[in-house]
């Protein structure tokens, strides 16, 4: 685990020394857009047009943001223009590599390159940050375009219609307001919730970001108790934003991340809300539980420092969920 430092990997934790035990996610830096007609997007330079084969999204299974792009890669009918590579699920002294000992390593299919801080560099040879999945690469000006997932996901919603033909529209314009305001409180307090309970480093930080976690919860499984989605009858990327938190909740957060005072399987809603996303065909094939279990408990040595992987629970994601009648 590390960052780059103008170009140069320096192999350093997060610093929640300056910040009272807290973990503060940093911002995305790459932030371009691809757009129906190649004009520039809400930020970031024009000219990616959406191009059958000419874009790669470089992804690890165990990532729920990157793993938020994968499941719209799939319903929107994006595999056979978008290639993907995945990372090994280790991230260790070099951050994310492209090993491939491990199943459902790739490596890096497009250019060979031994580990993602080698594709920043690519990019910018003087970028200084993180070196976070996803990234969405374009292979004609051998850039990234964003490695945003929030993002992302809103360009694969709709960029390529003209391409693909698919119509699906999980942003829909009438609800933007709703969905923008469910997905703040549900970003702040579950998805990026569970990483600042995890990665805490003092008690008021980690009580700080852990009740609020539960309260939402709890206002979910309510919310989800008389309706079948977040946003009524249609699936949006809320739901898909919430889902990739909630897959991963019983086998990692609730323990690695100290995320205990419910399972995701005491919440008789949430959890059968669950076993529907996850069944909606093209999506299970995106999650990867060794990937998941495997990333978080060998890749924290602060948390986790003899990298023992614990057995968990055995969850029956395929079990009827019963929601139809909602
Ligand atoms: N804002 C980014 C966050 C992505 C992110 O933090 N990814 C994690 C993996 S789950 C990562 O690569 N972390 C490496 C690091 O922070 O050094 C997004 O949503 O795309």
């Amino acid at each position: 685990m590390g960052l780059l430092v103008d170009g140069k990997w320096t192999d350093k934790w997060y610093d929640t020394k300056s910040t009272g035990g807290k973990f503060v996610r940093s911002q995305a830096q790459f932030r371009n857009w691809i757009t129906p007609d190649g004009r520039a997007g809400a930020s970031g330079v024009g000219g990616f047009t959406p191009d059958s084969g000419r874009y790669h999204l470089y992804v690890s299974y165990a990532c729920p943001w990157a793993h938020r792009t994968l499941i719209f890669r799939a319903l929107k009918g994006l595999e056979a223009h978008i290639s993907v590579s995945a990372v090994h699920p280790d991230m260790l002294t070099e951050g994310w590599t492209f090993e491939r000992d491990e199943d459902g390593a790739t490596g890096d299919t497009l250019y060979g390159l031994p580990f993602a801080h080698s594709l920043y560099t690519k990019a910018d040879p003087a970028y200084s940050g993180r070196v976070t999945v996803p990234v969405l690469w374009d292979k004609e000006r051998e850039t990234i375009v964003s490695n945003e997932s929030s993002e992302i996901i809103r360009m694969f919603n709709s960029a390529f219609d003209g391409l693909t033909g698919n119509h699906l529209d999980f942003w829909p314009e009438a609800e933007r307001a709703e969905i923008e305001e469910v997905n703040q409180r549900i970003y702040d307090t579950v998805n990026n919730g569970v990483y600042k309970s995890g990665f805490a480093t003092t008690q008021a930080a980690y009580d700080a970001a852990v009740y609020p976690l539960f309260d939402t919860l709890e206002w979910l499984e309510a919310r989800l108790s008389n309706q079948r989605y977040l946003m009524g009858d249609h699936i949006t990327e809320a739901d898909w934003r919430l889902f990739t938190t909630l897959i991963r909740f019983d086998p990692v957060y609730h323990l690695h991340f100290k995320c205990n005072r419910k399972r995701l399987v005491d919440y008789p809603n949430l959890w059968a809300y669950t076993r529907e996303l996850y069944q909606v065909p093209g999506v299970a094939e995106t999650v990867n539980m060794p990937h998941i279990v495997g990333h978080y408990h060998r890749s924290h040595a602060s948390i986790n420092p003899h990298a023992i992987v614990p057995i968990n629970p055995i969850l029956d994601y395929d079990a009827p969920h019963g929601r139809e009648p909602l």
